[in-house]
């Protein structure tokens, strides 16, 4: 049994927490943390594990084997560091940090281990959707990649959310998954504020484009909308040499009524990559007990920040900025 400690009780934290409880093998998650008390106490009291009055003390305590981050954005970094300097494996949910300053610091720390330690949460890579789209890429039989359009639709944003978050929060997953698609590297970025919706009237961009241009020349567009008031609607469209390769919309029932053909769209990014998060988690603990990590890397989690510092950077500037990245450590290869 791999004992886990999860730092951050809140919306995907107590999601995890669940899936690793009632739906993973050989995980245990013995301890959990939370900035507030009562959200930590609480999942403590609903599964009979101890809450840790700080993330610090979960990370140290001898009976967590293992370290779960699900906390907010900016407390990411610090907990990888920690964990690191504990010598334990650590899933840290996305971004791994704020910028690519603080990844290179998590990169220099995991280094001095000589193995890599680190998971980052980007988990469409294990949606089947995605993953077919990235098999019929490589099997070369539509010919080179050329294009990638996309989207990513959030339905409304709480409090205290910033322009700068529509990159390093929102299309962070696409700034992963169209890497990881393409088998490419960036090379220049920019972001483009264009009409704004009526929805965006609380201070952030909304909303957002997000352009890249690859090493092999590939032009990608990603429009972020971050409340589009209607469902969280995540598309995906590749196009190749000899033809287009679309990601598929989730399942769900059509209906036939008052003249009308009707399915639903979702509406929380929980439900939409149910499926993923579940394979994410089971193949993190399976290679947590290997000893040999297979997931995304800090090396990928450094890459999305790279060049979202060149996104957010390049706003109000009408330029491409380059996307430039350190000697990738060997590590990583
Ligand atoms: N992979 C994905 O698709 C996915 C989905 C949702 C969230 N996330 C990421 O997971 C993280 C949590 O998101 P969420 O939606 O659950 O947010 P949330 O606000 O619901 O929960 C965050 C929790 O972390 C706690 N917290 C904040 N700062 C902390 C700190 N310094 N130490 C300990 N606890 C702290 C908060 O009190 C809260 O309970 C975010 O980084 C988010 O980007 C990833
Ligand atoms: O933290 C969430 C999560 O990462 C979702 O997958 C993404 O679609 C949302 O935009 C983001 O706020």
């Amino acid at each position: 049994m791999l004992n886990i400690g999860v730092i951050g009780c809140g919306a995907i934290g107590r999601d995890h927490i669940r899936r690793l409880h009632d739906l993973v093998p050989g995980a245990e998650v013995v301890a959990c943390a939370d900035y507030f008390q009562e959200a930590a106490d609480k999942v403590a009291a609903q599964y009979g594990i101890r809450a840790y009055a700080s993330g610090e003390e979960l990370i140290a305590a001898p009976e967590v084997q293992a370290i779960l981050i699900t906390s907010s954005d900016d407390s990411h970094a610090g907990y990888v560091l920690e964990g690191l300097k504990h010598g334990k494996y650590i899933f840290c949910e996305k971004p791994l940090a704020l910028n690519a300053a603080d990844c290179e610091k998590i990169i220099e720390a995991e280094l001095k281990h000589g193995k890599r330690l680190v998971q980052v949460g980007f988990m469409r890579r294990y949606d089947r959707g995605y993953a077919e789209m990235k098999r019929i890429i490589e099997s070369g039989e539509l010919g080179a990649p050329l294009m990638i359009h996309a989207c990513h639709r959030n339905v409304s944003q709480g409090p205290g959310f910033k322009t700068e978050m529509g990159i390093t929060n929102v299309a962070i997953h696409e700034l992963d998954i169209c890497r990881w698609l393409l088998g490419d590297e960036y090379k220049s970025a920019q972001v483009l504020k264009v009409r704004q919706s009526s929805l965006s009237n609380k201070g952030y961009d909304n909303p957002q484009i997000v352009l890249l241009e690859t090493q092999n020349g590939c032009r990608i567009d990603v429009e972020v909308q971050v409340a589009d008031g209607y469902g969280y609607d995540i598309q995906c469209q590749v196009v190749c040499e000899k033809g287009t390769i679309n990601l598929p919309d989730p399942y769900a029932v059509v209906k036939r009524a008052n003249a009308t053909r009707s399915f639903p769209i979702l509406t929380d990014w929980k439900d939409r990559f149910i499926e993923a998060y579940d394979i994410e988690m089971t193949e993190w603990v399976k290679s947590v007990e290997n000893g040999k990590l297979t997931g995304p890397s800090s090396w990928d989690g450094y890459v999305a920040c790279v060049a979202g510092d060149a996104l957010n950077n390049s706003r109000g500037k009408g330029v491409f900025l380059p996307v430039e990245t350190i000697e990738k450590p060997e590590l990583y290869r």
